[in-house]
């Protein structure tokens, strides 16, 4: 088993100026007994850490929590709010339960938390800052996360395989097994270091021996070794269930969630779960989607589908993840007025305020299926009185499968930056799902996990940041994008100008690149059914999923004005009026709400058949402009990463030109317009 370290490489750095102020490493503890997992999580990270970085050994002091810090000289020192360590230090009252304060006074830096997980972030902290470079004298930063859950959700089967992975198979099941091993550890530190909380390891689409066994004594002593690792990182495990279990566990008839047995068989087997395993975090349900079980077969709600595993949940403090990815998968392309983006807000809307109050929606960040531009779903702008958590998807899916570099924090940033109007005032993503807007308890953001056994983690290296990125991001949602890069850059490369700024283009640019030469103007989809890798104008076109573009020789795109399907309206104005007319509707969604021409002349001045034409040429010279920025990097970085992405971009760039080719040859075919610019179409 051999993988790398992520941004936890720890490089080492010469001439660090601050390092005089990391000497030794005092921890006030009041409690008799042994150190917690987490506190000796904490010093094993900060002495391997800064030995690592710094080339130091500093060695663990225990104080006894009631002594004053007069007696500290030098050093790094940890201490809980309440302990006397902090008093004549700093104010700590602004501390949430996870946050901390980091500073630096009389020679210290002091990490303080009101709890031993914020001591953990600060630990954190402190590491990444040494790893990036930056100077810590005179630091004083008060961090407290902007979300209570920063979620994994990983799509893995007990086989081993994962659903959309791109990065080998999964670390945390094989062959019908848990596995729990070093890399086990080592992923809960990976993504602990990125403020992760909770992690989901079973995919949603709940079958086999998951569907049969995972919630039950025969996977259930293993699991606990998990949870057990995870809690010493911060980390809570869930588990995707499935709706039906009482039925393919139980042998119970029914799973109505109405039926007294079926509660009173949830709540054994919940109860049976945290008798195992108490720390354990919840269930994650997909329910009534793409073919898995749901309420809608006994005619009862998702609220009443909830709400009985939530109640069985409560009593052990256990949360409820129910998603609302709920749509009708059997439609007919001719049928003008069914609209997949209609589904999320139609199904749950109506059922605001009647979940409890464990119960969380997951709602994904558009109204499709992760596509490479899509709105931002209404639905957020819509329920006011549940909980909720925005779904994004780190696995790249639709956006070239971590064979294509494609930074998505710039995505992700977009969508937590929408003003829905809920309110008067500002209610953007970012403040309804950190809880803001509404003042819910358990909100956050979940993200699809991009991992895998691979080496690297990933597949490509640089989807590395995706990952990070996202963890980053659902901590302190006010994070820019090329903060995250720059942070991510600076703990894995060499601090080489050349190697910073060659990487931060490129990610930076990628995503828009990606969008260029596929899909144009948020009309998405144009993919290979099933696997969703590489063109197919038509691939979903008259197909059942809901998926159209509608192209035919006059126009293309989706009229989703209330002419349409009626979608626009879903949102709050001024939205909904913004969306409803061309004019007004952002050009990059122009396809998604509007049926148009393909002589329609954009703000630009070029039409939309030229507009696709050049977008495409364009992207696929970008995509040029990246590989020659990589090969430049030659000898400046670890050769093995250099190599990897290397051979990564030559297929992007060959699967780039496809697209351009096959987009380009299709709606040239379709209009029957020339490029005005006399370049080659292959037709
Ligand atoms: C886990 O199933 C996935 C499915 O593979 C994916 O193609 C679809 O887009 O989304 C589903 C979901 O989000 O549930």
């Amino acid at each position: 088993m051999s993988y790398s370290q992520c941004w936890l490489v720890y490089n080492s750095i010469d001439n660090y100026k601050d390092k005089d102020l990391l000497t030794d490493l005092h921890i006030y503890y009041e409690k008799d007994n042994a150190l917690s997992n987490i506190m000796n999580n904490i010093i094993k990270e900060l002495t391997q850490g800064l030995n690592s970085i710094l080339n130091i050994k500093i060695s663990a002091n225990i104080i006894d929590g009631k002594e004053t810090s007069s007696s500290i000289k030098s050093g790094i020192v940890l201490g809980l709010t309440g302990q006397n360590v902090i008093n004549d230090i700093a104010d700590t009252e602004q501390l949430t339960e996870e946050g901390y304060l980091l500073k630096e006074a009389n020679q210290c830096i002091y990490i303080i938390g009101k709890t031993e997980k914020g001591l953990l972030y600060g630990a954190f902290d402190l590491l990444r800052r040494i790893a990036t470079g930056e100077g810590i004298r005179g630091l004083k930063v008060i961090e407290n996360p902007k979300n209570t859950l920063r979620m994994l959700n990983h799509w893995d089967n007990m086989d081993g395989s994962i659903e959309r992975g791109y990065s080998g198979e999964s670390f945390f099941m094989k062959k019908e097994e848990i596995l729990v091993n070093q890399r086990t550890i080592d992923y809960a530190r990976i993504v602990a270091s990125i403020g992760i909380n909770c992690v989901v390891i079973n995919n949603v689409n709940v079958r086999g021996s998951a569907a049969t066994g995972l919630i039950t004594d025969r996977y259930l002593n293993k699991l606990k070794e998990m949870a057990e690792i995870f809690e010493g990182y911060g980390i809570k495990l869930y588990l995707s269930a499935n709706f039906a279990a009482p039925m393919e566990i139980g042998g119970y008839k029914t799973a109505d969630p109405l039926d007294q047995g079926v509660a009173d068989w949830w709540k054994e087997c919940v109860q049976n779960i945290y008798k195992i395993i108490p720390g354990f975090g919840g269930f994650l349900i997909k329910a009534d989607s793409e073919g898995r079980p749901g309420p809608f077969t006994y005619n009862r709600t998702h609220a009443d589908g909830a709400n009985v595993l939530a109640r069985a949940l409560k009593p052990f403090g256990g949360l409820l993840v129910w998603r609302c990815f709920v749509y009708n998968c059997q439609q007919d392309w001719r049928d003008y007025k069914t609209d997949r983006a209609r589904a999320a807000y139609d199904n749950f809307m109506g059922l605001d305020g009647k979940f409890d109050d464990n119960v969380i929606l997951q709602i994904k960040n558009g109204p499709m299926d992760f596509q490479v531009r899509e709105p931002v779903t209404p639905l957020f702008g819509g329920l006011k009185n549940t909980n909720m958590i925005l779904e994004v998807q780190a696995a790249q899916e639709y956006t070239g499968q971590q064979k294509h570099v494609c930074y998505l924090i710039p995505m992700w940033k977009e969508v937590l930056e929408f003003n829905t109007y809920a309110k008067e005032t500002n209610a953007t993503i970012a403040d309804i799902v950190s809880g803001k807007t509404y003042n819910q308890t358990h909100t956050g953001m979940a993200a699809v996990s991009n991992t895998g056994d691979d080496f690297n983690w990933t597949g490509h290296d640089l989807a590395g940041a995706n990952l990070y990125g996202f963890g980053r991001l659902s901590w302190n949602t006010e994070l820019s994008s090329e903060q995250i890069a720059a942070e991510w850059i600076k703990q894995i490369f060499p601090h080489k100008d050349k190697v910073y700024k060659a990487i931060m283009d490129i990610l930076m640019g990628s995503w828009h690149t990606y969008e260029k030469y596929t899909s144009p103007l948020g009309i998405g989809w144009m993919v290979n059914p099933n696997h969703h890798y590489g063109p197919n104008v038509d691939g979903y076109e008259y197909d059942r999923w809901g998926t159209y573009h509608r192209a035919n020789r006059n126009g293309m795109g989706v009229d989703r004005t209330k002419a349409g399907t009626g979608y626009a309206s879903q949102y709050n104005e001024p939205n909904a009026s913004m969306y409803e007319q061309k004019e007004t509707c952002p050009e990059e969604l122009l396809l998604f709400f509007h049926y148009i021409p393909y002589d329609y002349k954009l703000k630009s001045g070029v039409t939309l058949i030229q507009h696709i034409y050049d977008t495409h040429f364009e992207g696929v010279q970008e995509v040029e402009k990246m590989v020659e920025e990589w090969n430049g990097l030659e000898g400046l970085i670890p050769e093995d990463i250099f190599q990897r992405v290397q051979k990564r971009l030559t297929i992007q760039l060959e699967s780039a030109k496809e697209w351009r080719d096959r987009i380009n040859t299709y709606f040239y075919r379709k209009s029957g317009v020339d490029d005005a610019k006399k370049r080659k179409i292959y037709y």
